[in-house]
């Protein structure tokens, strides 16, 4: 690819080796989430929400369990003001969530943020300014003390306003914007000089923010500064680190876990990473991840198809169909290898009552996160394979295929759905294998057949029957013996004038659980001279009349193959 040489790596690494981080395997607890889906995600829109949007937006973060919602930049627009103020104004901020707010450093937007924010009971103001190189140099034109002066003078007059309100419980929020993309000592000491004037106590916290404005490193490299700010900030025991990832490098998540590992206390992200460019980070895959660990994640994802239909309302974008955790498509297994591991791994878990989730290739339950296994887990297509397919007609329909039979049913579904080359329903998949194998009755059908217990001199449970069988429009009524039902039944069926050529190879049954009417199931298979087999299934609520349809089935497919004649 041309134009490569046009980039070169302009990351910051720390000015000494943090990798303390590394030494850690696990995340313990769940960071504080803050939502910016309001804002950040919302100044990402092509079209901003509107006030009623916003409203039932920042209801339905409340109910998935967010204790801090950015929701907005009031100075920005009307609406952005109103909506606060409905909120402020209708009392409808519940008491244990906090609302966040950003602004710039500038006097008049300061001004207005205040005004917007009159009554609120407690309220974070998010102060920030670009520090990077890039925006010093070619934004603001300014040195690193003129960008540290933007920062301070902000903060004092944050500060100043907040005294006005002794009403309002403030917490204070400073952000070295672009943090990626500046020395970390600069971010350091403009940071530093924030603290110092908000001079943070334990009852009134600062949060320093330390955003991947635009990810410009390896996660690695993002952790090692967030280890080093951490061990570099003033007053630190009063102060919450958060990180605010984004995804210009697809590494937002792992911005985020590595950052935690690192110092991070606290996380600014949205659902499923709406934000500016790539987004913001995924705090669904994150608090995801975490319970996937056996961590609570202290927000509430266990009704992923509202989470994703909200979502898809408000920002009018879609969940892709591979998006961790919440994309159709996540928890579907088409190919046959690794339906055949769901398949075992689900009836291991039912088996032996297993709580701790081992499910190969499913990370969690999908019931965790409100999907079904019908029609979620399993899905059929020419990649699928005969566990899955017998799983199906298992779990929906209650036939529990003889393992030798599951194969050539297997090839056979994958077959109409090549040839149709699409997915096939559960009840597609059922019907092709009713009507391939299911009492199927053309061109011989036993229209009656009644039994009688004989007893020979070796044993009793010696069975005759009379039997009325239709062969082609012909119809014969035998009676034969046999040492069985079924043997009876083939030795009725060999006295009619057709020559039945075909040896029993296996015969089983079970009840059926799932399925309509019938209550037994029988699957039967013969073998012609040649040695080719042939499977039949017989439902009744008879389990005796059952095996009789099954045998009937059989005889009928291997008469497809070749005819039996007089
Ligand atoms: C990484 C982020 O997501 S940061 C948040 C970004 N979000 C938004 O910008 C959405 C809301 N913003 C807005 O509605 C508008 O930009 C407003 C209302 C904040 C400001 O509007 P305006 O003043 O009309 O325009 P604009 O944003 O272009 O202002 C640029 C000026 O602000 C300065 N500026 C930018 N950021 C800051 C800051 N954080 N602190 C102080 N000054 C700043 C610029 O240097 C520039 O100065 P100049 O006029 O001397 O050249
Ligand atoms: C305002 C700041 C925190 C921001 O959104 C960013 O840097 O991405
Ligand atoms: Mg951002």
């Amino acid at each position: 690819m041309k134009n490569y040489d046009k980039y070169k790596p302009g990351y910051f690494p720390p000015p000494e080796e943090c990798l303390d981080w590394v030494k850690k395997d696990h995340i313990e607890k769940a960071p504080m989430w803050c939502s910016v889906d309001l804002r950040d995600g919302n100044q990402a829109l092509i079209v901003p929400m509107s006030l009623e949007e916003k409203l039932e937006f920042f209801q339905f973060l409340v109910k998935l369990g967010f204790k801090e919602i950015e929701v907005g930049f009031p100075a920005a627009s009307e609406t952005e003001y109103e909506f606060l103020r409905r909120l402020i104004d209708d009392n409808l901020i519940p008491d244990d969530v906090t609302v966040q707010v950003l602004t710039q450093s500038r006097r008049h937007i300061i001004k207005k943020t205040f005004e917007a924010l009159e009554g609120v009971k407690k309220a974070v103001v998010h102060l920030y300014n670009s520090t990077s190189v890039a925006q010093r140099e070619q934004v603001f034109k300014a040195s690193k003390e003129e960008i540290t002066e933007i920062a301070t003078s902000g903060a004092k007059l944050i500060k100043k306003y907040a005294a006005k309100y002794p009403d309002t419980e403030f917490n204070f929020e400073y952000s070295p914007e672009s943090f990626t993309g500046t020395e970390m000592e600069f971010a350091r000491d403009i940071c530093n000089a924030v603290i110092d004037i908000w001079e943070p106590t334990p009852q009134q916290k600062v949060i320093i923010n330390l955003p991947a404005t635009v990810s410009m490193s390896m996660p690695h490299i993002y952790a090692s500064q967030i280890e080093y700010m951490s061990k570099h900030l003033h007053n630190r025991e009063n102060v919450i680190i958060s990180l605010h990832p984004h995804n210009d490098r697809g590494t937002g998540v792992a911005d985020a876990e590595l950052g935690i590992l690192a110092g991070g206390d606290r996380i600014e992200g949205t659902l499923f990473g709406n934000g500016e460019r790539t987004g913001n980070v995924d705090i669904v895959t994150l608090a995801m991840n975490l319970f996937s660990h056996g961590v609570d994640p202290q927000l509430d994802f266990s009704n992923m198809p509202e989470v994703v239909e909200m979502y898809e309302r408000f920002t009018d974008l879609k969940v892709h169909p591979r998006q961790p955790y919440g994309g159709q498509l996540v928890f579907a297994a088409f190919s046959g290898s690794h339906q055949d591991a769901i398949a075992k791994g689900m009836k291991w878990r039912k088996s032996k009552e297993l709580h701790q989730w081992t499910v190969p290739y499913l990370p969690i339950d999908p019931k965790d996160v409100g999907r079904v296994y019908e029609g979620d887990v399993i899905r059929i297509n020419s990649q699928s394979g005969k566990g899955g397919i017998a799983y199906i007609l298992e779990r929906d329909y209650g036939f529990d295929l003889p393992k030798p039979m599951r194969e050539e049913v297997g090839y056979m579904m994958k077959g109409i759905s090549d040839k149709a080359h699409k997915e096939l329903s559960s009840q597609e998949i059922f019907d092709a294998f009713s009507k391939e194998y299911i009492n199927y009755f053309d061109p011989i059908d036993i229209t009656d057949a009644t039994f009688k217990k004989v007893s020979t001199y070796k044993s009793d449970d010696g069975m005759i029957v009379d039997m009325r069988v239709d062969i082609g429009g012909d119809i014969f009524e035998v009676t034969a013996e046999g040492n069985g039902r079924l043997n009876a039944i083939n030795n009725a069926l060999k006295k009619t004038p057709y020559h039945f050529d075909y040896t029993l190879i296996s015969y089983t049954e079970h009840a059926l659980e799932t399925s309509s009417s019938s209550k037994a199931a029988a699957y039967i298979c013969i073998e012609d001279s040649e040695g080719v087999q042939y499977w039949g299934v017989g439902t009744h609520d008879d389990i005796i009349l059952a095996s009789v349809n099954a045998l009937v089935s059989a005889l009928n497919r291997e008469n497809r193959m070749h005819k039996f004649v007089k």
